[in-house]
């Protein structure tokens, strides 16, 4: 058993079937295109159709014992462990880099045969103001660090306070900046106004790779979203994702099906490949495992990797450690037993 799941954490070799050419490990960042409306401007996205789609996914595909820890472990590297909160303190961050840096109890890895494996967190996610004791914390751990920048989470302060708020997040050290879109733009229409935001804010990010958080709750409609998704990536966006986490609706499978369709189209169009983070009330492992199955069916393997998928979530970690205990011994323990995250 350990060996299986020690062969498919490294391998994923379970995940099979991709409908897309594999780009495997060598896409290259997604370098944005010129604003091209015509790339989305008459796109309508059904929303009974997208439910159904959806409402199956998971009763479709079953993913049982040894194949679940693996998909568990996954899921584990593609978390960006998060805390986003006004009482966030350095001894708190420490703390969730610690838990990034190990992930699982080590008498877990052991039972999976794991011990060897290095499993970390894909990221940690903290604001502007905790980066540099998050770089600090996970010094020579190879697990990067995002920040949220641009006035998360309403996004409604002056266009240059929020690229200051990149800049001096970079500054720190972050690798990653999860900006948030301007919802106003989207509501209005004004898909110009939206490139021309997201377009510079990437320049600000430079090196850093960047996630745009579309806020699809309060985007009203799927076609909104499609079309929000479109643009970010035209823009040059690396990522795009759900939500803040602070919406009243945040990550949804429905919102999810309907960006990772934009990623695939605008990968038809242009070629370009970009990656999907779903954040905020994502706490289960069979959540977890919802999303991976809706990566690899629509998308396929290489989109069940960090390298182009992460979850933000702050207490979905917990979940599934206790999960795999329950894999591991057949047993659960109480959810308390488990540390933060
Ligand atoms: O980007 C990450 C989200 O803020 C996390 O949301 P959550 O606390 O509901 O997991």
């Amino acid at each position: 058993m350990s060996r299986n799941i020690a062969e498919a954490a490294a391998t994923h070799r379970e995940v099979t079937g991709s409908q897309l050419v594999s780009l495997a490990s060598a896409h290259k960042r997604n370098t944005g295109t010129d604003f091209l409306p015509a790339m989305f401007e008459n796109m309508s996205v059904n929303l009974s159709a997208t439910e159904r789609r959806t409402a199956t996914l998971a009763t479709r595909r079953t993913v049982k014992k040894d194949w679940q820890a693996a998909w568990l472990v996954r899921a584990i590297e593609c978390i960006d462990l998060t805390t986003l909160a006004g009482d966030d303190t350095p001894g708190k961050v420490e703390r969730l880099c610690a838990k990034a840096r190990n992930p699982l109890r080590p008498d877990l890895l052991k039972a999976l045969g794991l011990e060897d494996y290095g499993l970390t967190t894909g990221a940690v996610c903290v604001y502007p103001m905790m980066v540099a004791t998050a770089v600090k914390a996970l010094e020579g751990s190879g697990v990067p660090v995002a920040s949220v920048a641009t006035g998360f989470p309403a996004g409604l302060t002056p266009m240059k306070d929020r690229l200051a708020e990149i800049a001096y997040a970079v500054g720190e050290g972050a690798d990653e900046i999860d900006i948030v879109i301007s919802r106003r733009h989207v509501l209005t229409g004004n898909w110009a106004a939206l490139y021309e935001e997201v377009r510079a804010m990437r320049e600000a990010c430079g090196d850093a790779h960047m996630k745009a958080i579309l806020s699809t709750g309060e985007l009203k409609t799927l076609s909104n979203v499609y079309k929000a998704s479109m643009v970010s990536m035209m823009a040059g966006s690396d990522f795009v994702k759900t939500s803040t986490g602070m919406e009243a609706v945040n990550a949804t499978l429905p919102v999810s099906l309907t960006m990772v369709r934009s990623i695939r189209d605008y990968l038809r169009f242009t070629g370009n490949v970009c990656g999907f983070k779903p954040a905020g009330g994502i706490r289960t492992a069979k959540d977890a495992i919802s999303w991976l199955i809706l990566m690899k069916e629509e998308l396929g393997d290489d989109w069940v990797k960090p390298d182009l998928f992460r979850f933000g979530a702050s207490s979905l970690l917990g979940d599934i450690e206790r999960q795999i205990e329950h894999n591991v011994t057949g047993r659960y323990s109480s959810a308390d037993r488990h540390g933060m995250a």
